[in-house]
């Protein structure tokens, strides 16, 4: 297709505001000579790459963690690799606030959060959904090999010590519910979450710092889901 040379005049476009958001953020802004094609490429990917991240954390934001989730929902339906959801709480994190302040409180997320992308491989995505609440998604995950990570994650947690200026450092725990994607089912993204946040409910009320991890995923596929692979099944066949 052939596109004209140039359909605006990069000039009159008003990015004031745009580069003082990056700028703000501390973004790299483009090598390149202002509002040439290359510039404003830049312009665009840098601000992309602002969208989608937490700006406490530097972690994947909830809106991009969903189109992660659900670009692995179809991934897992054509290749039936396994893969993990798992879902994080800090516990009794209002009590940190509350005894030592909301930036004590911003202090150990970010630490939590650090700990948490030390403890996974770079192909997993891992995102702050929530005020005190992460999500990671490990794509070719086995079952034996995800309750070794969800373990090794809650170990780092419970060993890290953060300094918010007081004398003594604080500690804190988390609780982690996963649910592997049923493999070779179109599921959603909606009925994956539900099922790992039902796992991190059962964390909590078990007692806190620990992980559970939904077994027997064969037997528990819904019949919303099996529905979905009776769809698909039969698309294909037409
Ligand atoms: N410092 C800080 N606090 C936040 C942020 N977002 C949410 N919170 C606080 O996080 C706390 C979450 O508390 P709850 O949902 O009651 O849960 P909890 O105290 O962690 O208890 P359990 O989850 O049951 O273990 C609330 O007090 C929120 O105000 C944030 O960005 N920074």
């Amino acid at each position: 297709m052939n596109h004209p040379t140039s359909l605006i005049a990069a000039h009159a476009l008003r990015l004031d505001l745009a580069l003082q958001l990056l700028q703000q953020a501390g973004a790299m802004l483009p090598d390149a000579e202002p509002y040439s094609e290359a510039w404003l490429q830049g312009i665009l990917d840098a601000l992309c790459d602002l969208s989608s991240k937490d700006a406490l954390t530097g972690l994947v934001n909830r809106r991009s963690f969903e189109m992660a989730l659900g670009r692995e929902v179809d991934r897992v339906a054509r290749s039936g690799e396994p893969a993990l959801l798992l879902v994080l709480d800090i516990d009794h994190f209002k009590a940190i606030n509350d005894n030592h302040g909301h930036l004590a409180g911003d202090q150990v997320i970010r630490e939590v959060a650090r700990a948490i992308g030390q403890a996974v491989r770079p192909m997993d995505t891992v995102a702050r959904v929530g005020g005190e609440e992460f999500a990671i998604i490990l794509p070719n995950c086995p079952t034996s090999v995800g309750v070794i990570v969800a373990e090794r994650i809650r170990e780092r947690v419970a060993a890290l010590t953060v300094d918010v200026g007081e004398p003594a450092p604080l500690t804190t725990t988390i609780s982690i519910g996963g649910a592997f994607a049923p493999q070779w089912v179109r599921s959603s993204s909606l009925l994956w979450t539900e099922r790992a946040d039902r796992q991190l409910y059962r964390a909590k009320a078990e007692g806190r710092n620990r992980a559970c991890l939904e077994s027997h995923i064969d037997s528990l596929v819904s019949a919303e889901e099996k529905g979905m692979l009776f769809a698909v099944t039969q698309q294909d066949s037409e």
